[in-house]
């Protein structure tokens, strides 16, 4: 599904990330772990697209990402839902609007996606909150608003970065709860998290691969996590 071979990647300056090789197969759910500065929001960046690698080659959907034109990376990008570490929000649009942009910015007519939205906005809790802007928001709640905006277009990968950095014990199991349903309803689940407890957490419920950063390349983290 996402596919990364020999992959390197550099700002300018020495090699951050260097021969990178995994494979996220369809339905699979994968941790990804490593110090602060190790390059895991770079490699998220490779495996959505918003960075091509300086070696090697990343393949979404069979597709070399660097092949494609601006249209045709639109169009693979809403196969792959992302809930970045810093998530923004437009601040004069309420909750429910913002959840619902990539509806409008893919030309969707909202009308007809008030009963998706609804259910959307149920799903992660926030249904009493549809008209908050998002200055009111708590941690928490921005968090489940992004997850939901990253799930909006109905991608076939889930790609959370530090999804659970700002919230407590509580709010990061259920965000937790929320990613594990969306793998189990099949999509492909990538987390990057510093966060072993949360790892620890998932094990119990869910086969999930934990990859960890490591002089600059992927180890697969034993059992002892
Ligand atoms: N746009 C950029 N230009 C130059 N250097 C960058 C850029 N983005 C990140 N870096 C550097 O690359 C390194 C890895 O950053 P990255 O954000 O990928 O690490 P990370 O493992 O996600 O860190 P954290 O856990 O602190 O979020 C850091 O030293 C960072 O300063």
């Amino acid at each position: 599904m996402i596919e990364l071979d020999n992959v390197g990647y550099s700002y300018g300056g020495g090699e951050l990330l260097s021969n990178l090789s995994v494979r996220l197969t369809p339905g699979s759910f994968h941790f990804l772990t490593g110090p602060s500065g190790a390059g895991k929001t770079t490699l998220l960046k490779l495996c959505y697209g918003a960075l091509h690698p300086t070696a090697g080659q990343v393949r979404a959907f069979e597709t070399d990402m660097r092949k494609l034109d601006r249209d045709q990376t639109a169009l693979l990008r809403r196969r792959i839902g992302v809930v970045h570490q810093d998530c923004r929000f437009l601040d004069h649009l309420t909750l429910t609007e913002n959840v619902a942009l990539p509806l409008l910015v893919s030309g969707r007519d909202l009308s007809s996606e008030t009963d998706n939205l609804n259910e959307l906005m149920q799903w992660v809790g926030l249904s009493g909150r549809a008209d908050a802007r998002p200055p009111e928001l708590s941690g928490g709640e921005r968090q489940r608003a992004a997850l939901a905006r990253a799930v909006i277009m109905s991608p076939d990968v889930v790609i959370a970065d530090e999804p659970t950095g700002n919230v407590d014990w509580e709010m990061s199991q259920r965000l937790l709860q929320l990613l594990v349903e969306l793998n189990r309803m099949g999509k492909t689940v990538l987390i990057a998290t510093h966060d072993l407890s949360l790892i620890r957490a998932a094990k119990s419920q869910v086969q999930a691969r934990v990859l960890r950063i490591a002089n600059r390349q992927l180890q697969t983290a034993g059992a002892d996590l």
